[in-house]
């Protein structure tokens, strides 16, 4: 099976005795989410359209003042469907396409809030270096035919729809970002926050196509919850996350397109841990499947010209702020992961354990305006 492995879960429940498995669960994941009873016309919907769909719900505590605020989100991981080489107009039509068909799943399953994978119209091409055809594939995020397309989605189906394209910036000179834009359920475009860390590592080569985002941190405030998007290499900086948090999201969705050799053992620690320390939701989404490119391109490491840039692995999860997460999708198919909230759980766990209480920000705000000066010179004590 390409890929190996089809999840970490299916390992263990094959494997670890019946009588220590929840134990083990519990150890791993914290306190086991629900299994969410998902209606049977949206379970052979996803088996016709051949992805996975799997539920789950977090639970919070009742409270005196404060009715529970209940928000279902949709976490959606696909290969790409056509060649690499096939013409670009076909490719996009194809994922919109693939994604229709799954968004109509969501909604059968009453999903208020869905997020694609990172640069999901197109392949992860950026390994290549190559400009064209890549660069063909970015679109305004204001109102290219993706964001018009999944207006039409969010207007169909009351969804919010959190859709990570390359974008093409038409004001600045035709300038490339990594980008999200989310449309509110309304249908119209709320804004779009741009992937702030560039990764440099492996053949993650995207610096050749576009610099550090500028929008900050927004927060989107939508009809059903703060939500905010850390793009991909993102999660690997947790004062990024912090800065989602700190302007008040509830939910931080986590768009990414990684792969096994480079990252997996990371995976399932840094999301997870994010929802800790912010006191929020976090959705890591990975794309899924091997891309194949027609012409070899070398790591620039001596190594021999390859044509993909490896595995990307899926298993997109929910992590809850208490620490609980999903388990997650498939390593090997396409999915969708419908994840019922209650938003309080944030409020309840930061008046559990106080990371923004205890936090001392004005300590680190104060060392770190030090320690980014060109002549810091860092406190080591000597003998
Ligand atoms: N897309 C992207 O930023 N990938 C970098 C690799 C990683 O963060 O695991």
């Amino acid at each position: 099976m390409a890929g190996g492995l089809e999840s970490l879960e299916s390992c263990l429940e094959q494997h670890i005795p019946p009588e220590d498995l929840a134990e083990v669960k519990r150890i791993l994941y914290g306190g086991e989410a629900r299994k969410l009873n998902l209606p049977a016309a949206a379970l052979s919907a996803a088996q016709e359209r051949d992805f996975e769909l799997q539920g789950y719900g977090f639970e919070a505590a009742p409270e005196q003042l404060r009715r529970p605020r209940i928000v279902r989100v949709g976490l959606v991981q696909n290969k790409i469907p056509l060649p690499t080489d096939t013409a670009v107009a076909v490719q996009v039509a194809a994922l919109h396409r693939r994604i229709e068909e799954i968004v109509e799943v969501a909604a059968i399953c009453g999903v208020n809030i869905v997020c694609f994978q990172e640069a999901w119209t197109m392949p992860f091409a950026f390994c290549t270096r190559e400009k064209l055809p890549w660069t063909e594939f970015a679109e305004s995020a204001e109102d290219g035919p993706t964001t018009k397309f999944c207006q039409e989605l969010a207007k169909k189906y009351n969804m919010v729809v959190v859709s990570p394209i390359l974008e093409r910036d038409e004001i600045h000179g035709g300038t490339l970002w990594n980008a999200a834009v989310v449309i509110s359920n309304s249908g119209a475009v709320l804004g779009k926050s741009r992937k702030n860390h560039i990764p440099r590592v492996g053949d993650f080569n995207e610096s050749t196509y576009y610099m550090e985002g500028n929008t900050g941190h927004p927060v989107f405030q939508t009809q059903f919850g703060t939500i905010a998007v850390n793009i991909c290499y993102g999660r690997h900086h947790p004062l990024n996350w912090l800065m989602f948090s700190m302007n008040g999201a509830e939910i931080i969705f986590n768009p990414s397109a990684t792969i096994g050799t480079l990252s997996e053992s990371l995976w399932p620690i840094e999301a997870r841990n994010a929802a800790i320390a912010n006191h929020c939701f976090t959705c890591p989404i990975n794309r899924v499947g091997t891309e194949y490119y027609k012409n070899a391109f070398t790591s620039g490491d001596g190594g021999k010209a390859h044509h993909d840039l490896g595995h990307f692995y899926g298993s997109s999860y929910v992590a809850a702020p208490d620490g609980s997460r999903t388990p997650g999708l498939s390593r090997t198919q396409d999915g969708l992961l419908v994840v019922e909230m209650d938003l309080n759980l944030c409020r309840q766990v930061s008046d559990k354990w106080n990371f923004k209480m205890t936090g001392r920000y004005e300590m680190y705000a104060d060392k770190l305006t030090e320690a980014v000066q060109p002549y810091f010179i860092p406190n080591i004590i000597k003998e």
